[in-house]
């Protein structure tokens, strides 16, 4: 249930999207704004097309159908779920990043380690870390790239509650400093803590969107529904 009416500072306007994965359409779109002006969530089942959606904004992958059009000067950074380090240290997979900006400097480099708390694991093998230590590294390359729009995929999945904390913080970072945030979750808690808008997919299309509160309180659609059911009493 798509509302035409929504206004947004900033946005992606999905038109007649379609993205396949042989011969399967696995994301369905026929028109929607998403907004890229505050910290929205992107919920759904298994298999709904969250992390597609999410390429998709960043431009990793290009849609079979359809146009993908940013209202503003698109600097994306997608932080996927599994992302594989070199057999080298983690300062060293963290310089990668000046493969696409050789204008990062040494100090700049040194001073996100320390920010996202890896100082004192700086010289160990990074595909050595523990999960957590991974994705605080993979948020460390997007803090270097500098984005406006960041998008996180299940960016706390497997970690602790002291370190979904601190990640949860840092995503609150990147809002305060006017880098936007799209993220996808199943951790309703965490949905309702952090995102002020949701994108509800399901079988690859976008069945409900809309402020989070209202989205919670009343959802409009029986696959919502049906989905907070479940993940509520999962929880
Ligand atoms: N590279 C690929 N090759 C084949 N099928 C794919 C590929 N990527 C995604 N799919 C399929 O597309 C569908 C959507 O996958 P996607 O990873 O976007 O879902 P998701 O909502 O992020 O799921 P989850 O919550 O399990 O991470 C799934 O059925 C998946 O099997």
């Amino acid at each position: 249930m798509v509302n035409m009416t929504e206004q947004f500072e900033r946005f992606i306007e999905l038109r007649d999207i379609t993205v396949k994965s042989n011969g399967r359409v696995i994301l369905n779109i026929q028109h929607a704004l998403i907004p890229a002006d505050r910290i929205t969530a992107c919920i759904g089942p298994n298999g709904a097309g969250k992390t597609t959606l999410l390429k998709l904004l960043d431009g990793l992958i290009q849609p079979d159908t359809g146009t993908v059009r940013y209202s503003f000067a698109k600097k994306t950074a997608l932080v996927l779920h599994h992302t594989p380090m070199i057999k080298a240290s983690a300062k060293t997979n963290l310089s990668m990043v000046r493969d696409a900006d050789s204008t990062i400097t040494d100090e700049a480099i040194a001073q996100v380690i320390e920010k996202v708390g890896l100082g004192k694991l700086a010289s160990s093998p990074a595909h050595k870390l523990s999960a957590g230590e991974r994705q605080k590294l993979c948020l460390g390359r997007a803090i270097l790239q500098k984005p406006n729009l960041v998008l996180l995929d299940e960016p706390t999945a497997n970690l602790d509650p002291n370190t979904t904390e601190q990640v949860e913080e840092m995503i609150h970072q990147f809002d305060a400093q006017n880098t936007d945030v799209i993220f996808s979750s199943h951790q309703l808690a965490q949905v309702q803590r952090l995102a002020q808008y949701i994108i509800f997919i399901d079988h690859g299309e976008i069945k409900e969107k809309g402020p989070v509160g209202p989205f919670f309180l009343n959802p409009q659609t029986q696959a919502a529904k049906r989905y907070l059911h479940q993940e509520l009493l999962a929880d």
